[in-house]
């Protein structure tokens, strides 16, 4: 196991404990002032528990006094051989993004040339090559955030925390940079806060949903979003996923529905299992198959029409759309209403399984 986490923050009321095996992503998901932010503290070594300990390769990062147990331990924040990418890039301001990047192999005593060779892999690897050059002023937020992953990643950290990396970002910008993620986040030991399902589902491997500073639900990221059982991630949830194979660039379900979508990296090939997933407020309902715009239509029957905050959740067997109050009612939805949900293939990821 790589990280072994099981601290407790009396004044926060944060106590909890898990794991985080070599190269998994696990996400923490939960409400606000659940604990996500104080556990990542802890992790980082910005905050000193009152309780129990951290230990990441087997070395104690962290470690409280407890009747007969190893010595206490608080390793500083720069020695941890962890990562923190927040959700503002911060970047040094006066250095180029080369020399961003190549801060942490430099701080590990490489030379500056090989150090700026570093620099550039990781920068074509987060699809920022062609930034090199500019200081962090001149990028933008989407491309800043690319940048702040490579810094974080030619560091050669042993475990990566991510701070919703994209929750100060433009929406126009998350897929591509959720898709570089999705890449880059692969072979590395991560530990994401997002508020997002269609993050936790793309990028994590395994989720644990806290509340109130305890872990109240964990397990493989699907199996959570598809079946939660907290209120927290039936509420968060709600996710339609859809499962089939992927033929002539469209995903065929057992039942014979198709959909057109983005395919994630890594592309599927003809034959392969895969999951289309799209959010409910993607979904449009119509009382007639709507022609124009290119888009996919799923004749379905409405089942269960339930009010939520600010809008109302319309189901409709395993599809949910979420819809306002006024189009519930012009279509006059009901249980048993014959329908047309439609969703642009944009807003439709499908990845393999
Ligand atoms: N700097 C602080 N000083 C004292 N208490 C804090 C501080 N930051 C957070 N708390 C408290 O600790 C508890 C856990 O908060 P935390 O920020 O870890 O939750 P979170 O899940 O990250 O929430 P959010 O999604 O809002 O960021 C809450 O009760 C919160 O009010």
């Amino acid at each position: 196991m790589t990280l072994l986490y099981d601290a407790g923050v009396t004044d926060r009321g944060v106590d909890v404990s898990f794991e985080v095996a070599e190269g998994e992503t696990v996400a923490l998901l939960g409400p606000n002032g659940a604990g996500k932010s104080t556990v990542l503290s802890v992790i980082a070594g910005l905050l000193r528990p009152d309780r129990g300990e951290v230990v990441l390769d087997g070395r104690a990062l962290t470690r409280r006094p407890s009747k007969g147990a190893a010595p206490e331990a608080q390793v500083p924040p720069h020695d941890r051989h962890v990562a923190l990418l927040a959700q503002e890039a911060l970047l040094f301001p006066h250095l180029d993004v080369r020399d961003n990047v190549a801060f942490g192999p430099r701080s590990r005593g490489l030379g500056r040339e090989p150090s700026r060779g570093v620099a550039d892999r990781w920068l074509a690897e987060v699809g920022a090559r062609d930034l090199a050059a500019r200081k962090p002023g001149e990028l933008s937020g989407g491309q800043a955030q690319r940048v702040a992953v490579a810094r974080a990643l030619a560091a050669e950290p042993r475990l990566l925390l991510l701070d919703e990396p994209m929750a100060a970002l433009d929406v126009a910008v998350t897929p591509a940079l959720r898709q570089m993620l999705r890449r880059v986040l692969a072979d590395q030991t991560v530990v994401l806060i997002t508020h997002d399902a269609l993050d936790a589902l793309l990028l994590a491997d395994r989720v644990l949903v806290l509340e109130g500073g305890r872990v109240v639900e964990e397990g493989p990221s699907a199996q959570v979003l598809a079946q939660p059982r907290s209120a927290f991630a039936a509420q968060l949830a709600g996710l339609n996923m859809l499962t089939g194979i992927w033929r002539d660039e469209m995903v065929v379900t057992e039942d014979g529905r198709t959909l057109a979508g983005q395919a994630l990296d890594p592309v599927p090939t003809t034959g392969d299992a895969v999951v289309a997933v799209f959010r409910p407020h993607t979904v449009s309902i119509f009382l007639e198959p709507p022609g124009g715009s290119p888009r996919n239509v799923l004749a379905v029957s409405v089942t269960d029409v339930e009010p939520q905050a600010g809008h109302v959740r319309v189901r409709a067997g395993d599809l949910t759309a979420d819809v306002t109050a006024r189009a519930v009612a012009e279509l006059d939805l009901a249980p048993g209403t014959p329908a047309y949900f439609a969703v642009k293939a944009n807003e439709v990821s499908v990845y393999a399984t």
